[in-house]
């Protein structure tokens, strides 16, 4: 499987601000960008956190670049959510794009039943807290080759740390949104020492601000 994450930080590296609320950080030019992203996965990613803050729907995508990279079908939806906390009246939840929820053991047995019966693919792997390689893994006997990850800065910090990020891209955008408490684009516990190494692959710049698309050295 190959894993690429994107998301669009302030000058300053925030994902959003400490009330957690969804920002505009793209421009129209950066969202047709990820609509192509989207269009070229065979699913998009995020984090609980992120369906909680947000209420993504992750339907939009380029169909025509769909067509032109020969991906048939729409891209498929994941969450990360280790007790199963997506409400089932979630947006994720919606439409005719198979959504699935990568739980836990931790998960109780009625919300990973409400989620099922929303039209959740389960996949539960881990004690605590989402094995992520196992969970990739499952996906990845199911077809998903192309995994897109648009975060939050709590997944991408685990993704980053298990190995399991191939590319990352992120949006720079023309402000600064600041607070100690805002996410950034790798949150968790943080490293102190072995931090992953980046390659710079191509610098674009966009709506007033940069794409900076990176590899994740071996
Ligand atoms: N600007 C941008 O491009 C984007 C901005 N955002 C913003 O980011 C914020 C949300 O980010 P954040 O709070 O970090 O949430 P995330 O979307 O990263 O979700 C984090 C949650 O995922 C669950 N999870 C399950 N398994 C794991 C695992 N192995 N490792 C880590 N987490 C796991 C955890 O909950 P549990 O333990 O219950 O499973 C965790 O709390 C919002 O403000 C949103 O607007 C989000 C995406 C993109
Ligand atoms: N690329 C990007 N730029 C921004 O400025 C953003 N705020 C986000 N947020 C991400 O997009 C998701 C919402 O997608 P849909 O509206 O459902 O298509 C949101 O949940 C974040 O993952 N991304």
């Amino acid at each position: 499987m190959h894993v690429l994450v994107n998301a669009a930080m302030s000058a300053d590296g925030k994902l959003s601000t400490r009330r957690r609320e969804q920002v505009r950080i793209s421009g129209d030019d950066d969202f047709a960008r990820v609509d192509r992203l989207r269009a070229a996965a065979d699913a998009v990613m995020v984090g609980v956190g992120t369906v909680l803050a947000d209420d993504p729907s992750l339907v939009r995508f380029d169909r025509k670049h769909r067509q032109r990279v020969g991906k048939s079908g729409v891209p498929a939806r994941v969450v990360a959510d280790s007790r199963a906390r997506t409400p089932p009246d979630a947006e994720i939840l919606r439409g005719d794009a198979p959504t699935y929820v990568l739980a836990s053991e931790a998960a109780p047995a009625d919300r990973r039943r409400a989620l099922v019966g929303a039209g959740a693919g389960l996949v539960v792997a881990g004690e605590g807290r989402v094995d992520l390689a196992a969970a990739l893994g499952a996906l990845s006997d199911d077809g998903v080759a192309d995994l897109l990850v648009e975060g939050g800065g709590e997944l991408i910090f685990s993704l980053v740390e298990a190995g399991l990020v191939d590319e990352l891209s992120v949006f720079v955008g023309p402000l600064l949104i600041g607070g100690r408490d805002a996410p950034t684009l790798a949150d968790g516990e943080g490293f102190v020492d072995d931090f992953p190494r980046l390659e710079l692959d191509d610098v674009e710049l966009l709506d007033g601000g940069a794409v900076l698309r990176w590899s994740l050295a071996e």
